[in-house]
């Protein structure tokens, strides 16, 4: 450790600077920057390395002589400017730095100053000036003699070395260069026969704390965005930096505006049959399998009149009355609806389970072997969980063909699992006597289902193309809300050019219909004509709506639907 406090006052400014002027000023500036603190690190690592590369080559007077000028430095060191060490040092030469501190040899008259080069080859042992200062001082050795810091701190003590202990020596050159150096024992030899290694521990352990320093000072400093909103407005602290549970719903980042929302943000499902369930997988199904849509009565589903009134009577009543449908009466837990797409098999689900005032729960199959693929068996597992938690609640699984495919020894080892899973599941869920849940599996492709699947999915039924009927009622449903001047016969004309038409082309035709009013608007007016005056939809319209939308479903497709139905449906 430098000491400072005996040492300042003691040397009058002027003489430092006298004792100093043979000692390149930049280099002075450089080394007084890279004084961090009074721990006098840099001088340390400037001695390590002149000592390292030259200690064989040092003599007594070259020693004193770098001693001298590194102490003298140091005293004139301003710490109110030190800046961190490191950086300073980064720009710091030490070898330049030796140099400049050599004076120009007068020995051997080359009349310039010799480099660390001739230094270190021991060209010149005319100690470049340097030669013994207690016998043949050089200037500045004598100048610094004259003061009281070199009588004091240098001369005096190192003419009286013989007399001192070991210990003491090491005192000689402790203060001034940091730590304490080994010295030889021999008084003639005083040089540093070498440097500790406990020294360069120090060293790093020192960087060390730096480093540590340096960075509990950012620490304090820096604030991440969290930390800045936090500390404005510590309401944000729930809704930020963790993940959402499963009933949380979204809360704005933006300051302020959850304020008048907090009674929003729901509790925390603690429900143990959640416990190993992954929360992200909770919080998927809960944003996207759980259909919050509009609900749907039995009026809006047209047609099917015989497919409405066996799932009242088979799941929606026994859902709505566990009581009463018991023993035999007992319903299935699995409802199978096939048919050609677009005939209104979602629509049949969302209707239960709007009507069983159920949770429902949508999810492709063909999603569970594709987009979650890997995690498609956890995903299953996880759907089960949270329908346990929301009873009485219907799954409703479409193209569950796909996943309840027929065994095959091309079958793929995930998705074979995601099956085994779901049938787990399936079976846990049918003979949970308190379970209300309900799965609708839905498919275009029921003969592509294997056995376990048919035996589970207790009722199957065939969802049919709308019959005239049916397609009127959807011509009327659909045209309820929309400007129109079609007569009930114009309807019914319409509903019967339409026979093969699903409920989903129904629908088409219908929004190709309603888009001719708008096409007779003049391009110039599409953006500025008042809705008031646009023309209704006519029966034109649909003649030429006619022409665009064909049916989807193709007569065979039927037929075989037909046959699965009368050997494997229930029949109707
Ligand atoms: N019977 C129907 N009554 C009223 N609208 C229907 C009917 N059938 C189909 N639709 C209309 O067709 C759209 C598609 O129906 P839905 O999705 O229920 O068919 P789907 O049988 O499930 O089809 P997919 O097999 O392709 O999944 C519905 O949104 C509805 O507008």
């Amino acid at each position: 450790m430098f000491e400072t406090d005996h040492i300042e006052g003691l040397l009058p400014e002027d003489e430092l600077d006298n004792n100093l002027s043979t000692i390149n000023k930049s280099s002075l500036q450089q080394y007084k920057l890279s004084l961090p603190s009074p721990s006098n690190i840099a001088s340390t690592v400037l001695l390590n390395d002149v000592w390292s590369t030259n200690k064989e080559l040092l003599n007594d007077g070259a020693i004193n002589h770098i001693l001298n000028s590194a102490n003298l430095l140091l005293q004139n060191a301003d710490t109110s400017q030190m800046k961190t060490w490191k950086s300073c040092l980064n720009n710091f030469n030490a070898e330049s730095f030796f140099e400049q501190s050599l004076a120009t040899c007068n020995q051997c008259n080359s009349g310039t100053k010799h480099g660390i080069n001739e230094f270190k080859k021991n060209k010149c042992m005319c100690n470049l000036g340097l030669t013994d200062i207690k016998e043949k001082p050089s200037k500045q050795a004598t100048e610094a003699k004259n003061s009281s810091y070199f009588v004091k701190n240098l001369n005096a003590e190192y003419s009286s070395q013989e007399s001192r202990s070991e210990d003491d020596q090491r005192q000689v050159f402790k203060p001034r260069f940091g730590k304490p150096k080994h010295v030889s024992k021999n008084v003639n030899q005083p040089v540093i026969t070498s440097t500790p290694k406990n020294e360069e521990i120090d060293f790093e352990k020192e960087e060390e704390e730096n480093k540590a320093h340096k960075s509990n000072v950012a620490k304090i400093m820096f604030k991440t965005a969290k930390e800045a909103l936090l500390a404005s407005n510590p309401a944000a602290k729930r809704t930020l930096g963790t993940s959402r549970k499963a009933q949380a719903k979204f809360v704005s980042p933006m300051l302020g505006a959850q304020d008048n929302k907090q009674e929003a943000v729901q509790p925390e499902i603690t429900d143990e049959r959640l416990k190993h369930i992954d929360p992200k997988m909770i919080e998927l199904i809960e944003s996207e399998i759980i259909d919050k849509g509009t609900p749907i009565g039995w009026d809006d589903i047209a047609g099917l009149h015989h497919a409405k009134s066996t799932i009242q009577e088979a799941v929606v009543w026994p859902l709505l009355r566990p009581d009463i449908f018991t023993g035999l009466r007992r319903p299935p837990k699995g409802i199978l609806l096939f048919g050609p797409p677009g005939t209104g098999k979602t629509l049949i689900g969302k209707c239960v389970a709007a009507q069983c005032k159920a949770t429902f729960f949508s999810i492709s199959a063909s999603s569970l072997t594709s987009k979650w693929i890997g995690d498609g068996e956890k995903m299953v597992r996880a759907l089960f969980a949270v329908a346990r938690c929301h009873q009485p609640a219907v799954i409703f699984i479409d193209e569950i063909d796909s996943l309840l495919t027929q065994r095959s020894d091309t079958e793929h080892e995930a998705t074979r699992r995601i099956k085994t899973e779901f049938l787990v599941q399936f079976d846990g869920a049918a003979t949970g006597e308190e379970d209300r849940l309900l799965i609708v599996g839905a498919t275009n492709r029921p003969q592509e289902l294997d056995e376990a699947a048919r035996r589970r999915l207790v009722k199957r039924l065939y969802i049919p193309l709308p019959d005239a009927e049916a397609r009127q009622q959807i011509i009327t449903n659909l045209l309820a809300n929309e400007n129109n001047d079609l007569t009930a016969q114009h309807i019914s004309e319409v509903a019967n050019l339409t026979d093969g038409y699903s409920g989903a082309d129904m629908k088409s035709l219908c929004s190709e219909a309603a888009m001719g009013p708008i096409r007779s608007v003049p391009l110039s007016q599409i953006v500025s004509i008042d809705r008031s005056k646009v023309r209704p939809v006519c029966r034109q319209d649909f003649v030429n709506a006619l022409q665009r939308v064909r049916p989807s479903v193709s007569q065979d497709d039927l037929g075989q639907y037909v046959k699965w139905n009368t050997t494997y449906g229930q029949g109707f």
